[in-house]
């Protein structure tokens, strides 16, 4: 269970704050969607949840034993840093102290990406280094696993590829999610529910009442455009 209280939080440590007092509770077993427009604070909130930065005030506290990340930028991929799939794996499974070498392999049959074990990490497509990255994050057999945008710069058949994966491990093994998507789409089909922030503030829904308010929204927006043209 991850649990949020009157969380504030601002870069310079005063306002205006990035997350303006927000409450949040994720029980086990969630897939959660984090969306909201950019600057809205997905990847801070992530950050906070990671530990890899402090709230200015308020609590934030998660029973996750083990979490995996799969961070939104990759820097295997840059092809100045030539490193194979398997070294990648195997120096994550070396920092994680894990004895085992199967749990590479393992991995990358989880992920389908078993045929790539000597691939460069600078020569793969966006959706194969992305499933490099979960195959990563899953090393540590982590009970939270938090994304930030898997779908980003990922083709069309491998975002439904990690989509399916990512509910199945969900569903399966029980694995909670927390993920920032921009995919809306994705978030809807998959999450059992959203956490939408705005403003500063946040709150939790399911993804029909999130489709819902979406799409009122747009049918809003939509009238107000066309009183524009007709004013
Ligand atoms: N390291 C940083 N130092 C200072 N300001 C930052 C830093 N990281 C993010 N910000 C600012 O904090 C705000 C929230 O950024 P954040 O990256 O959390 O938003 P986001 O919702 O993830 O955006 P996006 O959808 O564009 O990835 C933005 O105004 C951003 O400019």
């Amino acid at each position: 269970m991850i649990k949020a209280e009157k969380l504030f939080f601002s870069y310079t440590g005063s306002p205006p704050y990035v997350l303006d007092g927000i409450n949040l509770e994720i029980r086990d077993g969630e897939y959660v969607s984090v969306v909201g427009e950019n600057g809205s604070g997905k990847s801070t909130l992530m950050r906070l949840l990671l530990k890899f930065i402090k709230p200015g005030s308020g609590s934030i506290v998660s029973q996750a034993k083990r979490i995996g990340y799969v961070p939104q930028k990759n820097d295997f991929s840059n092809s100045d840093f030539p490193i194979t799939v398997y070294e990648a794996l195997d120096s994550y499974r070396r920092l994680l102290k894990i004895k085992s070498k199967a749990t590479i392999a393992e991995n990358l049959e989880q992920v389908g990406m078993s045929g790539f074990r000597d691939a460069l990490m600078g020569t793969l497509s966006g959706g194969q280094s992305q499933k490099i990255l979960i195959a990563r994050a899953l090393m540590g057999n982590p009970d939270l696993l938090i994304l930030d945008e898997p779908s980003t710069g990922v083709d069309v058949t491998s975002q439904k590829e990690i989509y399916a994966f990512l509910k199945k491990i969900n569903q399966e093994n029980g694995i909670t999610i927390v993920s920032v998507e921009h995919n809306l789409a994705a978030a809807i089909a998959n999450s059992t529910l959203i956490y939408h922030l705005t403003g500063g503030q946040g709150h939790l829904c399911t993804p029909r009442q999130y489709a819902d308010e979406f799409l009122k929204n747009k049918a809003k927006d939509d009238r107000d455009d066309k009183n524009d043209i007709h004013a």
